[in-house]
């Protein structure tokens, strides 16, 4: 191509800005089903829907026209990558990040045919990223709220075998606690959990330590009565991240709500082996709980198959459990057990 006025390159501009409103265009669609058949949610689905009729106003009849779909060099390239998805996460990650570049694209070609529509299509990329925030969010703080039963991990030497054998039981939240690895180790089990958790379309929760939440991208942190504050967590990890905090009284419950905690442990109901010498809470904390928590909260310390019934009958809506999965012969039944009795009670809607 050697004449390069602006006249004689109006046709490609033309065939890059319809090829780019189209990828934004589909890519939204996509988003847009998930915010609506899967999390019901109106708002996100109503901004998907209003980007997409604005890009279809700016999709011009002149350069719908360009269109030459049998000279199209590129509609048989393809990456592996684009054929494989491993989990709703990263489809609508790699669905955002395709409306983002087609918007980019829109914005820079959009300068050699309108003002306008590039300005335009530079606003609407910041939409899509506020999009992508409020959606990551959303489904976080929905999968916590929905999850009934937790895991929090502790030594062993099939750790993560154990872990994604819980996963297989359709287990949603997990929480790495160890207490004996060096960081380094801790660091590498905590990305390769992490990692799992998401390979399932899980949680992953990390105890105690912010700075390795924050490290492996983790969905949030477990903060006991003695670590940092929720605020400065959140402060660290960012407020798209899940902060979690142990209660052991009504007083430490009102404090970590009124903290903001997204979540609480309530316990220990009964004393355990696990954290040998803490007294127990015992079962009218879980009542007391039932009453009165405003936030998701699972009721932890001693509970099993032989006890979960009465932990259920006392009010809990979830509970996390360490020896009863961990130590199980079959982790994936373990799950599938505890998920039974704990799906026989009607689900508490926690406000998200
Ligand atoms: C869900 C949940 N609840 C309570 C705890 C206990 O946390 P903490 O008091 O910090 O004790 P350690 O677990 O750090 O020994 C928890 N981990 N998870
Ligand atoms: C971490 C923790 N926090 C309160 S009790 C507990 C341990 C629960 O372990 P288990 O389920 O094996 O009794
Ligand atoms: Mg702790």
């Amino acid at each position: 191509m050697n004449d390069t006025s602006l006249a004689s390159l109006q046709p490609a501009v033309w065939r890059i800005l319809d090829a780019n409103f189209d990828r934004a265009r589909e890519g939204l669609r996509i988003i847009e089903e998930w915010c609506r058949f899967a999390l019901n949610h109106q708002a996100m689905a109503n901004e998907c829907k209003q980007m997409r009729q604005e890009l279809g106003m700016w999709h011009t009849p002149e350069i719908r026209a360009a269109r030459d779909t049998a000279r199209d060099v590129g509609t048989t390239l393809s990456h592996p990558r684009e054929e494989q998805r491993t989990g709703i996460e990263q489809l609508l990650q790699a669905n955002l990040c395709r409306v983002q570049e087609a918007l980019r694209v829109i914005e820079e070609y959009g300068k050699l045919y309108s003002p306008a529509i590039s300005s335009g299509s530079k606003q609407m990329r910041y939409r899509v990223y506020a999009l992508e925030s409020n959606l990551l969010n959303y489904r976080r703080r929905q999968l916590l709220a929905n999850s009934r039963l937790y895991l929090v991990t502790s030594a062993a030497p099939d750790l993560l075998l154990r872990v994604e054998a819980a996963l297989q039981g359709g287990l949603t939240l997990v929480q790495y606690r160890d207490k004996q690895s060096n960081d380094t180790d801790r660091l590498a089990i905590a990305k390769q959990m992490c990692q799992l958790c998401h390979h399932y379309g899980a949680l992953f929760i990390l105890n105690d330590r912010v700075d390795l939440a924050l490290a492996v991208d983790a969905d949030g942190v477990h903060l006991g009565q003695q670590d940092i504050s929720i605020a400065l967590a959140r402060q660290i990890l960012g407020a798209q991240k899940i902060v979690g905090r142990s209660t052991t009284n009504p007083e430490e419950m009102e404090r970590a709500i009124k903290e903001g905690a997204d979540y609480i442990g309530v316990g220990p109901v009964y004393e355990t082996p696990t954290k040998a010498g803490k007294a127990a809470a015992g079962i009218e904390y879980v009542q007391y709980a039932a009453k009165n928590a405003t936030v998701p909260w699972f009721a932890i310390g001693g509970i099993d198959n032989t006890n979960l019934d009465d932990v259920l009958k006392a009010g809990a809506p979830g509970v996390a459990m360490v020896r009863a999965i961990m130590n199980a012969e079959n982790p994936t039944h373990a799950v599938q057990f505890c998920l039974g009795m704990l799906n026989r009670v009607p689900q508490v809607g926690f406000r998200l």
